[in-house]
């Protein structure tokens, strides 16, 4: 009962309106295709940091194309998940297949838009696979910040051409010079190619998309090879079952041709076949370079990371669909109540499709029955991944104590026989084996990169070196910002660094980490026993010294929040030297 006061953390949001996206779709109308021509097609990804205008540039983008009427009232058209809509953020990476004539040519652009939060990051880098090309947009008042440095960094990386534009210049602190001393400074960017635009006044979008055609090359594929194409997202579909977006890397795909996945020789049949405008479009062929939307029928499936074949391709690899995703946050998640085991089970997988970044286990608790184990990238995805389940499939849940990852090196041949390796992974306090079974503990660390005007470093410092930071060299942007990087352990991290750096910088710095590998550490399982009895809930892995300090923390909110009547001893063991702290 206590543990679901405390961690009973159910959305209590509003219902999702499902006429949203209709009466949204109903606003769109088409433009008629020429057929594709690998040559007119051009494949692009708008990346960026948080808030710098993607999805607004995405619906002058869609409005200039014909995909929507200009004006529409509603904006963002691509945000269309509920709770999208209501955080005005993106955490869907959206596609849209849009035609445009230039130069007396039809050609066709698939835009894909991207999420700007690193907890989303998985969505920007899959994204970016089916792409020649980025719009690198950097809001002209802000300028540069953490998750810019990122993205220029994915796209160098897969090496795509980048359109550097500075967008928001319509706002009077907009100050595009200085922002293009930074791009140049910091990427190297020749001032000259970059592009200014108003997403919210249409001003420059124009000339964008023209570049866009210009500067970015049509796909290189082989048509006249059997058909194969990588599925880079997938989602549920009530009564077409699992529906793919997939990037057609070679020959043709049309409706009835016979294919199999990668991971499992069994022939399917294509059903459906479609183009994204953002509305469904029926075709009934595809070619090598195109981004369509696949269905194989209710028993069709369909993973991301997978491939789809020709079904004359003899080829397989049960581990085709392997995400090499690194999860940050474990979280367990139950049912509230046991007889809504099986629909929770059946919503958490059906989501689990359209949000391939989550690993689902099964996992069990005294307390609170059978659930699910679930890792996340990120606190932010955690909390958006069960606000869906509740908007999306009406699911409640109530979710433990979120954890980072640990690894230890274990002592003991029969242990180490046990786990079949001498290190486990450890993604629920309770797995810890008991201290005498424990070579070396480790812990995930991170570096983490902090842009910030410069009146703040000594703050940020603090802040990191609080955290158990490390610092790196930083270096200058220009003179008013700075770009500061620490390797910091992801348990510090993940909680409340960037609310803690956003108020101790008025907002100005930004935050962005990439993974840096398990680290050997001193850490401790931090046990609380409330009238006695050790509430499984409630223990946590933390570093030693760490732990007077959480624990205190932990046991002044219990006390608080639990009825004083029904306790008499709260009490803290730390289980490796055996101390016990008592409230
Ligand atoms: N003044 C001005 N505001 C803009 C412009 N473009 C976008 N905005 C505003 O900036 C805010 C963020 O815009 P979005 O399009 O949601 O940004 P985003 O990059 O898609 O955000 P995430 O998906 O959450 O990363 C919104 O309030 C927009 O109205 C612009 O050119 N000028």
């Amino acid at each position: 009962m206590m543990v679901r006061i405390l961690f009973n953390l159910r959305c209590m949001r509003r219902i999702y309106d499902k006429n949203v996206s209709k009466s949204l779709l109903k606003r769109l109308y088409s433009a008629k295709f020429v057929g594709p021509d690998v040559e007119k097609i051009r494949n692009f990804s708008i990346v960026a940091h948080v808030d710098h205008g993607k999805s607004t540039l995405a619906d002058r983008l869609l409005e200039l194309t014909g995909a929507i009427k200009p004006g529409s009232e509603t904006s963002q058209v691509l945000d269309n998940l509920p709770v999208e809509r209501e955080r005005g953020i993106t955490v869907k990476a959206v596609t849209a297949s849009l035609s445009y004539v230039y130069n007396d040519e039809t050609y066709l652009l698939n835009l894909i838009d991207t999420p700007g939060h690193v907890d989303f990051s998985n969505e920007v880098v899959r994204s970016v696979t089916a792409c020649q090309g980025v719009v690198l947009l950097v809001d002209a008042n802000e300028g540069v910040q953490a998750q810019t440095v990122a993205v220029h960094s994915l796209a160098k990386k897969n090496n795509l051409i980048i359109i550097p534009t500075l967008n928001k210049v319509d706002l009077p602190r907009a100050d595009p010079e200085k922002v293009k001393g930074q791009l140049q400074s910091l990427f190297g960017i020749d001032p000259d190619n970059v592009l200014q635009i108003s997403a919210k006044k249409g001003w420059g979008v124009q000339n964008l998309l023209e570049e866009i055609i210009k500067r970015i090359p049509p796909p290189i594929v082989k048509l006249d090879e059997p058909f194969r194409a990588h599925i880079i997202d997938t989602w549920h579909d009530k009564y077409r079952g699992v529906m793919c977006l997939a990037y057609i890397h070679s020959g043709v795909l049309k409706i009835g041709d016979s294919v199999k996945w990668r991971s499992d020789s069994k022939q399917h049949l294509v059903k459906y076949l479609s183009l994204l405008k953002p509305q469904e479009e029926n075709i009934e062929k595809a070619i090598a370079g195109q981004v369509v939307m696949v269905g194989l029928g209710p028993k069709g499936g369909g993973k991301v990371g997978d491939q789809l074949l020709d079904s004359k391709i003899e080829e397989s690899n049960t581990a085709a669909t392997e995400s090499g995703i690194r999860h940050m946050v474990y979280a367990g998640i139950f049912p509230s109540d046991q007889s809504q085991h099986t629909q929770l089970s059946d919503s958490i997988r059906k989501l689990a499709l359209n949000d391939s970044a989550v690993s689902v286990s099964v996992d069990s608790s005294p307390a609170l029955g059978q659930g699910w184990r679930v890792g996340f990238l990120g606190l932010l995805h955690l909390d958006v991944f069960t606000q869906r389940l509740l908007q999306e499939y009406k699911a409640e849940a109530i979710l433990t104590a979120p954890s980072v990852p640990y690894k230890v090196k274990l002592r003991g041949s029969k242990l180490i026989r046990q786990h079949r390796s001498d290190e486990i992974i450890i993604t629920n306090p309770l797995q810890l084996p008991e201290p005498q079974n424990i070579v070396e503990y480790y812990e995930p660390l991170v570096i983490g990169t902090i842009i910030t005007p410069v009146e703040y470093i000594g703050a940020v410092t603090t802040l990191c070196v609080d955290r158990r930071g490390t610092p790196l060299p930083s270096s200058s942007i220009d003179e008013h910002m700075t770009l500061m990087q620490f390797v910091l352990p992801l348990s510090e991290v993940v909680i409340d660094f960037h609310d803690t750096l956003k108020s101790l910088t008025s907002g100005f710095a930004s935050f962005d980490y990439h993974e840096h590998g398990f680290h050997p550490s001193s850490l401790v399982r931090m046990d609380i026993l409330i009238n006695g009895v050790l509430v499984d809930e409630l223990s946590t892995i933390v570093h030693t010294s760490r732990l007077e300090f959480q624990a205190r923390r932990l046991t002044t909110k219990l006390k608080e929040m639990i009825p004083r009547q029904m306790v008499q001893e709260v009490e803290i063991t730390r289980t490796l030297q055996g101390h016990n702290l008592k409230k």
